[in-house]
């Protein structure tokens, strides 16, 4: 809303100098005095006089009537007729579409030149009849853009979502739509009406427009043209009206689409703070590779803001592996998106920072951390499947992984990718790079998304659930390999898995996430010994083990919009008192690690007992 307040004061500022220019104590706009035709700034016309003697500062606070009842009036007309014909072609389909889509169409084929000739001549020139023409010029760019925004919006699930509680479609279109695509309206919005003050001097100038003698700051223009060698002031007024004025307008449109579309102010928030940042907050002194703190994930949603990831901690050093632990719905893969900043366009971080290298990967823009991922920092994901480009040779794609941060020959780098298919144990390395992903099996495709990953020699590794698709056996070989690769390369390992079972293989220390939290995080020997949580401890007895029979959680874990209040694990918690419901614990050091746990001082006798 404070983003809003400056740009809006402006444009209310110039907005009510117009409306009150017959409350000003001015002189008459159009009475000529010929004798002082000309004549610069003086006492009675701080801004001169112009070509027939008549006070320029009168006529342009006078001409700004006109040029923005034009301005406002056709860009307003057009948005208003522009949207509501967008959003049902866009909707309906159909002939909706057809009619709303060509009859645009008809209107983009007349030059605007033309189509202002044509209304002018059988209407006669006039401020109504410019406001028609740069309504229908306007007008095609408002559908267009509504349109191509409501194609887009309505595949998306929030619209299915609201469509599934039986919602009508004009309440669908107005309360789940349009402030989704307001976004691009509003910019849309900003040009026209930039475009309609710079036409109506445009077309005033050729006589299409506002009828001299009321003034308009494009016949002020128009006029100022002819004396320009003499008095080249009087073609500055004008100019400087019409840019501060289209200037205000941009910065309230701008400022408007960030107020509706919060994904966008956020983005511009964290930009800000990025260009300050570094002087303010420095990195925290560490040796961990990757140190994330605090960090929160928020997203919009038709049920309202969730926030499914909230203030997680955790660090990584070299070569060291840590698992990020919990069951489906804890908010794993999205702290991993968080970080590599591939987070689904609804989500937005709040609040935290992920340092890497010194840097804050959360505030570090788009074009830097394109540099980084994939180089200095590298993920597999949990399907090789839909990772590998289907149309490309499995080998075309591990070198291009390399040329995209390397500068060496076409042919160097294939030599490279045929080294990496061997490295990451895949037989007859030549012939199998020339596959296509369809052609392997899936242990196969996961040891390519890993040659990949590794082809620039990454410092840090995200992999998330890299081997759930995968048999036991493939699974247990994929581990093994990565393990051989931290060991020989040295690179830190963030490890996302829901089974526990891994964790104890490969994993130096635990992360366990709970509903979006971090509730116990430690060495993995320790916590798996001694399991301080609740939750750890029923996620350890939900692993088989021997002839034991494994021991399910009972009940889910919560959405993020029905959270129960204090304790997010209570509600499914053996060891739950009403003090659990009653407010969240910190992450409070224990032992050696992190826990948050109301009820800990239970906890430790129960297992220093058991
Ligand atoms: N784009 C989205 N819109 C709305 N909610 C989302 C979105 N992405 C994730 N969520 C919700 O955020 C929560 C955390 O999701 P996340 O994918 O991080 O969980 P996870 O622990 O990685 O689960 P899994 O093991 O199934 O991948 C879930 O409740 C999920 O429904």
């Amino acid at each position: 809303m404070r983003r809003l307040a400056v740009p809006g004061a402006l444009v209310a500022a110039i907005v009510l100098i117009a409306l009150a220019a017959p409350l000003l104590d001015l002189p008459d706009p159009v009475r000529q005095d010929v004798a002082r035709r000309l004549s610069g700034p003086g006492p009675g016309s701080p801004l001169g006089r112009d070509e027939f003697g008549r006070d320029v500062l009168s006529r342009l606070i006078w001409g700004a009537r006109a040029s923005l009842t034009v301005a406002f009036a056709s860009a307003g007309i057009a948005c208003a007729l522009g949207t509501l014909l967008g959003l049902l072609g866009g909707w309906f389909r159909g002939l909706g579409e057809l009619l709303a889509l060509r009859s645009m169409d008809i209107v983009l084929c007349f030059p605007p030149i033309l189509l202002a000739l044509l209304v002018v001549t059988l209407l006669g020139p006039g401020t109504a009849t410019l406001i028609l023409v740069l309504s229908i010029l306007f007008l095609p760019g408002f559908v267009r853009v509504t349109y191509a925004e409501v194609l887009s919006a309505r595949s998306h699930d929030y619209v299915e979502a609201v469509r599934a509680l039986g919602a009508g479609p004009l309440r669908i279109l107005l309360v789940t739509v349009l402030p989704n695509v307001a976004g691009p309206i509003l910019v849309q919005l900003s040009l026209a009406v930039a475009a309609a003050v710079v036409l109506e001097s445009g077309l005033s100038f050729l006589g299409l427009g506002v009828v001299p003698p009321e003034p308009s700051w494009g016949l002020m223009i128009r006029g100022a043209r002819a004396t320009m060698a003499q008095a080249p002031l009087l073609l500055l007024w004008p100019c400087a009206a019409l840019t501060v004025t289209i200037l205000a307008m941009n910065l309230l449109c701008d400022a408007l689409r960030d107020w509706v579309d919060p994904r966008t102010a956020a983005a511009v928030r964290l930009r800000a703070i990025d260009r300050v940042l570094p002087g303010l907050l420095p990195p925290p002194r560490s040796d961990a590779v990757l140190k994330v703190e605090g960090l929160t994930v928020e997203i919009d949603t038709p049920a309202g803001v969730i926030r499914p990831v909230e203030d997680v901690s955790l660090a990584v050093g070299p070569g060291e592996t840590v698992a990020i632990v919990g069951e489906s719905g804890s908010g794993k893969s999205l702290t991993a998106a968080a970080v590599m900043g591939l987070l689904p366009p609804a989500a937005r971080v709040a609040a935290g920072a992920a340092w890497f290298d010194g840097v804050d990967l959360l505030r570090l823009h788009e074009t830097a951390l394109r540099q980084l991922r994939g180089n200095a920092i590298a993920m597999v994901f949990q399907d090789p499947m839909s990772s590998l480009n289907p149309v490309h040779r499995t080998g075309d794609q591990v070198a291009e992984a390399i040329l995209a941060h390397r500068p060496i020959t076409a042919a160097a780098a294939r030599r490279e990718a045929v080294a990496l298919f061997r490295r990451v144990g895949i037989a007859d390395p030549e012939r199998r790079s020339r596959a296509f992903p369809h052609e392997m099996s899936g242990g196969m495709r996961q040891r390519v998304m890993i040659a990949i990953a590794i082809a620039n020699k990454p410092r840090l590794l995200i992999a998330d659930e890299p081997t759930t698709a995968l048999d036991v056996t493939v699974q247990a070989q994929i581990l093994d390999l990565l393990a051989d690769l931290r060991r020989e390369t040295g690179m830190a390992v963030v490890f996302i898995t829901h089974n526990l079972g891994l964790v104890a293989e490969i994993a130096d220390r635990v992360v366990v996430m709970y509903a979006g939290q971090v509730v116990e995080q430690g060495d993995t020997a320790s916590v798996f010994a001694r399991p301080l949580h609740p939750y750890t401890r029923a996620l350890l007895a939900a692993v088989p083990e021997g002839e034991a029979k494994p021991e399910a959680i009972p009940g889910t874990v919560p959405p993020p919009h029905a959270l129960p209040p204090g304790c997010r694990f209570a509600p499914r918690c053996p060891h739950a008192a009403p003090a659990c419901a009653a407010g969240v614990a910190p992450l409070a050091p224990q032992e050696g690690r992190h826990v948050r746990c109301v009820r800990l001082d239970v906890m430790r006798g129960e297992t220093a007992s058991a």
